[in-house]
């Protein structure tokens, strides 16, 4: 057997700009055994599997916001170093924290801005374990060269099974009477307490939540119309309205499952409040800053709103077990002291099921990427895909370069994997960023540093990975 040739290489750490994240010291070619018999084929192909680029155990990985399971065993199953916390850390905490790992694991809470991701010198990776990317400064992530992974869809059934929950729940009066017999008062009114069926469910934003809420709406006899900024099919017998203010004038229930965007922000406010009709309800399980929350106080005082869920708040706490208070948000003794209005913890994404499936779903984009360089699925850089190399293909590289999106660099790159056999090269941009990936065959480890070198040398350059 061929002896493996170490590839001297100093460290994962990304230097003040930006890193060549490439092979550790103790990390080696992968060259196929001398002899090849049929078993041995079999086992080199098993091996293949697991081609590992560099150190995995040189990874160091932060999950935050109590990760699941699924996703911490596939981490740490490829060998990285996996540190867990159940709750967001404080920005202090967390900045000492993110100056130190390759990787961070969070989900809706933590918020990775500039301030926190300049610091973040290692970082080469985010996975939000969730829908909404909000919560991180994508752009100046993507200018770092530091991708970002979420989970566009898997909790969305979740979040519409609740919703519909909650519509019967407020049509009901449903909390106010459990309340009550909680305190032991027995209350039994019909008074103001309807069936769903017939009546109007506005939905605004009919995107994978929206359009499944619409589904599960449908089915229960309700009449489903939705408000988008753009034009969508309708799904069943749903019926798309040209405006906000058309929707709010004839939705009996109003659901908002927009992202948070400065367009978004107080989108339900004094005005939007007026124009719904008398005695409708609001559901937010999107994002706090989306509803002005002093406005619906004054409307369910009003009692213009006869009824609210609510999941989500302009600011949360950090873990279970910490108080909602008046520190936190002002108006949070106000809103606990209204009738029918539902308060639940961030709850919409929180079963089993999806948590389970978003681990998983997060986990492996993380791996995809940190071990191959596919950005398949990113949110804020090009998405590249190219299959991985096995053990048949000894002596290969993978090159990764991210480079800001300005004339020539390809010109320039092309000038220095010139003199070796490139075998596959891919190239992308979006925004300001541009994303190239190359599988470069017949390199020697002197080669490799060679390539990295020069890479690194370009002006363009922000981040340079070699692989394998
Ligand atoms: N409460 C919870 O636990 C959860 C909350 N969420 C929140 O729900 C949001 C929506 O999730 P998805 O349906 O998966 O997103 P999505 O991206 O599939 O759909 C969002 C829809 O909103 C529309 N939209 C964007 N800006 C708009 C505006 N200004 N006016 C009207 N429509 C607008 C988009 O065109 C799109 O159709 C997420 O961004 C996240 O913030 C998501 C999952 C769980
Ligand atoms: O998926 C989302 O965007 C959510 O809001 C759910 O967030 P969570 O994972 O519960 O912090």
């Amino acid at each position: 057997m061929t002896n493996p040739k170490p590839i001297s290489q100093p460290s994962l750490a990304r230097p003040a700009v930006s890193t060549s994240l490439s092979v550790s010291p103790t990390a080696t070619f992968h060259s196929p055994p001398a002899s090849s018999s049929f078993m041995a084929s079999l086992a080199q192909r098993a091996a293949a599997k697991q081609l590992k680029p560099f150190n995995t155990e040189d990874i160091k990985i932060l999950l935050l916001e109590n990760v699941n399971q699924t996703g911490r065993d596939i981490l740490s199953g490829q060998g990285y170093q996996v540190e867990f916390h159940k709750a967001s850390l404080p920005e202090d905490q967390l900045i000492e924290k993110i100056r130190d790992v390759h990787v961070i694991g969070i989900r809706s809470k933590t918020k990775l801005t500039a301030k926190v991701l300049q610091e973040a010198k290692n970082l080469l990776v985010i996975g939000c374990f969730c829908i909404g990317t909000n919560q991180v400064d994508l752009e100046y992530a993507a200018k770092q060269g530091i991708a970002v992974f979420n989970s566009p869809f898997a909790n969305s059934r979740s979040v519409a099974e609740l919703v519909i929950a909650e519509i019967i729940a407020l049509a009901r009066q449903l909390g106010d009477r459990s309340n009550e017999l909680h305190r032991g008062t027995w209350n039994k009114v019909s008074a103001k307490c309807w069936e769903v069926r017939g009546k109007t469910l506005g939905i605004v934003g009919y995107g994978h939540i929206g359009s499944q809420l619409s589904v599960l709406a449908d089915a229960m006899g309700m009449n489903v119309i939705y408000y988008d900024v753009v034009s969508l099919m309708a799904i069943g017998t749903a019926r798309q309205v040209p405006t906000l203010e058309a929707l709010l004038g004839e939705a009996d229930f109003v659901t908002l499952h927009v992202p948070e965007t400065p367009e978004t922000k107080n989108m339900l406010g004094a005005k939007q409040f007026e124009q719904m009709k008398n005695g409708s309800y609001l559901i937010n399980a999107s994002r706090g800053t989306v509803v002005d929350i002093p406005a619906l106080i004054k409307a369910m005082r009003a009692g213009k709103v006869a009824g609210a869920a609510l999941d989500v708040y302009p600011n949360e706490p950090a873990g279970n077990g910490d108080y909602f208070t008046t520190d936190l948000n002002p108006w949070a003794e106000e809103l606990r002291g209204l009738n029918n209005i539902i308060l639940t913890p961030h709850i919409g994404g929180s079963t089993e099921e999806a948590q389970r499936a978003i681990g998983i779903e997060v986990a492996d984009a993380l791996v995809r990427y940190i071990n191959q360089g596919v950005t398949l699925g990113s949110v804020n850089l090009p998405e590249i895909n190219m299959r991985q190399l096995t053990l048949d293909e000894p002596n290969h590289a993978r090159i990764i370069y991210i480079h800001r999106n300005v004339p020539g660099v390809l010109r320039r790159v092309n000038e220095i994997l010139g003199d070796h056999n490139v075998d596959k090269q891919i190239s992308d941009s979006k925004g300001d960023i541009a994303y190239l990936m190359a599988d470069v065959s017949d390199v020697r480890p002197e080669d490799i540093k060679e390539i990295r070198d020069s890479l690194d040398g370009l002006s363009s350059r922000i981040l340079t990975r070699v692989l394998y």
